[in-house]
């Protein structure tokens, strides 16, 4: 990891400082001029008081002198990714109290500006949950940093409430699942705030506000049935504002004055009202996705409503979403959200030489397009790499100290993991406490480039190959299979601990890391990563996504005009947790995320790749871990199905649910499976395929017509990567596997 992701962190919440006191202000000054003002307002500005300490106890970490105390880049780690919606939650709410200071006018307040305050309550509500959420991260944070000993710290980080106060943070609003789960976005402390207003039944109760509801719902319902019959007429109902029926109703009841739409000329006596949310969505091809703004809305904080249109395809995505009547720079938020996603974009090290995602790639014509989509693990980054390895050009980019440093600290962690679980497991002996005072105990030298101090590297070395020779070393490794498993297991971790006295020598002859090594290195993708690769004078352009569930709602900004999505498969996955939730299901949630990807209607054209990865180790999970009990837990065979052990079996039926998932009949069966070892590159590199087969699938995509069944070559599954049929190769692989021992 980045040993300065703390301070990045830190300098975050710091940078945020100004918006923090600001809120502050304005929130008081609107409670004080709003006799009425909700609870809610007096809780949102006792929370931001909490950050304001909690940002001026922070300030002295911002010293480099802090740059490589590993106990720092431990709770980075942590509580990085839970901050991260910190920063556009109190951008969001600063951008409310603009609604809000416009709505304002003076304490006797209209119907209409009562209405806007209706609306945009609930918006409230939920920003103050996600407040919450994230000022209880900020909390441990300090009480961590404040630890005395790294195995206090260490202790307190590991607890069970700590670890559900960092979820929750984490899942802020914030992923395809997360959106759908409406229920956990009422956190404990909140759920109790009421944030009715006293005259709200009233106001509910009148004719004029029933009017403009009853409207609204024919608006919709019409809208609805026009999208459902395909028409397009210029002048149907669905063409029109939703707000004319409201408008209508505001004229007929006589009121001052038509509602006009926010940001033209809705000024009354200094009041505005934001009735945006009320418009029917009409996607325009010439709307472009600002990257930071966008991030925000779509979040929605937890608006199921609009999960449900990404979801069921019934909308194009909120990326393209000028309201009619209102020009697209108004439609945009005001209060500079663009620029939020810069502090908080946590570079991985594989993807330090990717671009972040920038919206002109849109207008770059002929340009392959493609997606990789996937939950955490899959193997997204690790395909892009071996993608790159295609390029002789890309691998003159790495800095071979860099990479030497990223594999040597995988290789590290890989080691930690074993050993944690056999202290679990009660395995103390003289090796074990030797290898413990050398890789658990804080040590600077273990953080940085082997090659500067190649004899402490040796020493390393040395002590994590003694391990292997523990009895019950198997064991500990066999634990990554467990349920709810507290340590996260590397998927590599037997080929590092095997590889790590090589790992020295190399670092002490200054030699780089080979492909194979770099390949096999795990770190978690935050943002959207693009990167144009040209292969054999086609020029493809890949975006890279993070899988963790708080990433996912950064996805549908790369969803636009994609030529073809890569969705890379954990096949290991089957009865092991997620990397972000020690209760989820990993092959689950691939199956989740896929039904939710592969239906949606921004895909309707693009090719699907569904790529079976991790096919080398996979024959020796199928050997530790029944993989039939969860393939019957998932109905996928029967009950009375016996053991699945050959690795073909297990993938026939994979594929087989996987094919059933999609909706569409067309895509459905032009939908392409292959099977990757995406690590050993060195005899065949299995990118090498992928670009042949999106060469094959993009130009038929091109020129057929909408409706028209695409071409695809079909009965080529497994051949891709694996260059004989599957049922062959891999069953081969799988004897190789059980007759040699894994170490
Ligand atoms: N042995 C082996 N390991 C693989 C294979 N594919 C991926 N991995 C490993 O799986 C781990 C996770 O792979 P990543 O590419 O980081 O997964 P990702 O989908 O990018 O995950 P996020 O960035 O969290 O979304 C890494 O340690 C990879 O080396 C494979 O085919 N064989
Ligand atoms: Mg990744």
């Amino acid at each position: 990891m980045d040993p300065t992701t703390i301070l990045q962190i830190v300098d975050t919440v710091m940078s945020l400082g100004d918006i923090v006191i600001k809120c502050i202000t304005r929130l008081s000054a609107l409670k004080a001029q709003f006799h009425d003002a909700p609870i809610i307002v007096t809780s949102m500005i006792g929370q931001l008081h909490m950050i304001k300490i909690a940002q001026d106890q922070l300030s002295p970490l911002t010293s480099p002198k802090f740059n490589h105390d590993p106990r720092y880049r431990q709770l980075a780690g942590q509580i990085g990714n839970a901050l991260d919606s910190f920063g556009p939650i109190l951008l969001a709410l600063s951008q409310q109290l603009d609604r809000y200071e416009g709505v304002v006018g003076s304490d006797e307040m209209t119907a209409k500006s009562r209405m806007g305050y209706l609306h945009g309550e609930r918006e409230m509500t939920n920003l103050s949950i996600l407040l919450d959420r994230q000022v209880n991260a900020l909390n441990l944070l300090l009480q961590a940093i404040q630890c005395q000993a790294w195995s206090q710290q260490s202790d307190m980080m590991t607890q069970e409430e700590s670890q559900s106060v960092l979820r929750l943070a984490q899942d802020c609003s914030s992923s395809l699942v997360g959106l759908e789960d409406v229920a956990s976005f009422i956190s404990e402390n909140t759920a109790a705030i009421s944030t009715e207003f006293e005259f709200d039944h009233i106001l509910r109760g009148t004719l004029l506000y029933q009017a403009a509801e009853r409207s609204n719902l024919r608006q919709a319902i019409r809208g609805k049935k026009m999208t459902d019959h395909d028409k397009t007429s210029e002048s149907s109902p669905v063409q029109k504002p939703a707000t004319f029926g409201l408008k209508h109703a505001f004229q007929s009841m006589r009121l001052c004055r038509p509602i006009t739409p926010f940001g033209t000329s809705g000024t009354q006596r200094g009041i505005r009202v934001d009735i945006r949310r009320d418009f029917v969505v009409e996607p325009s091809a010439d709307h472009v996705v600002i990257e930071g703004e966008s991030a925000w809305e779509d979040s929605s904080y937890s608006n199921s409503r609009d999960m449900d249109k990404i979801n069921s395809g019934t909308e194009t995505s909120r990326q393209a979403e000028p309201r009619n009547g209102i020009d697209s720079d108004t439609a945009r938020p005001h209060s500079g959200l663009g620029t939020w996603r810069n502090p908080f974009q946590r570079r991985t090290s594989n993807a330090r030489e990717t671009k972040p995602y920038q919206q002109e790639v849109f207008f770059q014509p002929r340009m392959i397009r493609v997606l990789l989509l996937g939950a955490s693990g899959g193997g997204k980054t690790t395909l892009l790499n071996a993608l790159r390895l295609c390029n002789e050009a890309e691998r003159v980019k790495r800095d071979e100290g860099d990479i030497r440093t990223l594999v040597w600290q995988n290789a590290l962690d890989s080691a930690r993991a074993v050993l944690r679980a056999m202290e679990e497991l009660d395995m103390d002996s003289e090796l074990t406490t030797s290898a413990r005072r050398l890789l658990l105990e804080p040590c600077t030298d273990c953080d940085r480039d082997p090659a500067l101090n190649p004899q402490h590297a040796t020493e390393v070395a040395t002590s994590i190959s003694l391990l292997r020779f523990i009895e019950g070393f198997q064991e500990a490794c066999n634990w990554r299979n467990r349920w709810g498993n507290t340590y996260q297991f590397h998927d590599n971790s037997e080929y590092y601990i095997e590889n790590i006295s090589r790992l020295a020598e190399q670092a002490a002859q200054r030699s780089v890391a080979t492909d194979g090594d770099l390949l096999r290195t795990q770190v978690t993708t935050t943002g959207i990563h693009q990167v144009s690769i040209t292969y054999q004078g086609t020029q493809f352009c890949v975006y890279d996504v993070g899988g963790e569930r708080s990433e996912r709602k950064k996805w549908i900004h790369a969803f636009k005009d994609v030529s073809a999505v890569i969705y890379p498969v954990d096949t290991t996955g089957y009865g092991r947790s997620l990397r972000e939730d020690a209760d989820g299901d990993r092959m689950r949630e691939q199956f989740m995320v896929f039904e939710s990807i592969v239906n949606n209607s921004c895909f309707a054209r693009s090719s699907f790749i569904v790529v079976f990865s991790k096919m080398d180790i996979l024959p020796q999970y199928l050997k530790e871990e029944d993989a039939s009990a969860f393939l019957r837990s998932c109905g996928i065979i029967p009950d009375s199905g016996s053991r699945i052990t050959a690795v073909y079996d297990y993938i026939s039926h994979l594929e087989n649910h996987f094919r059933g998932l999609v909706k569409s009949i067309e895509l459905r069966e032009r939908i392409q499976f292959v099977c990757a070892n995406l690590v050993d590159v060195d005899k065949c590199n299995p990118a090498t395929d992928i670009f042949n087969t999106l060469g094959s699938l993009i130009p038929s995509r091109r020129v057929s017509t909408p409706g028209k069944k695409v071409s695809t070559p079909t009965g080529e599954k497994y051949r891709l990567f694996e260059k004989i049929p599957a049922s062959q190769e891999i069953d081969e692989l799988s004897s190789e596997c059980s007759t040699s021992s894994p170490l």
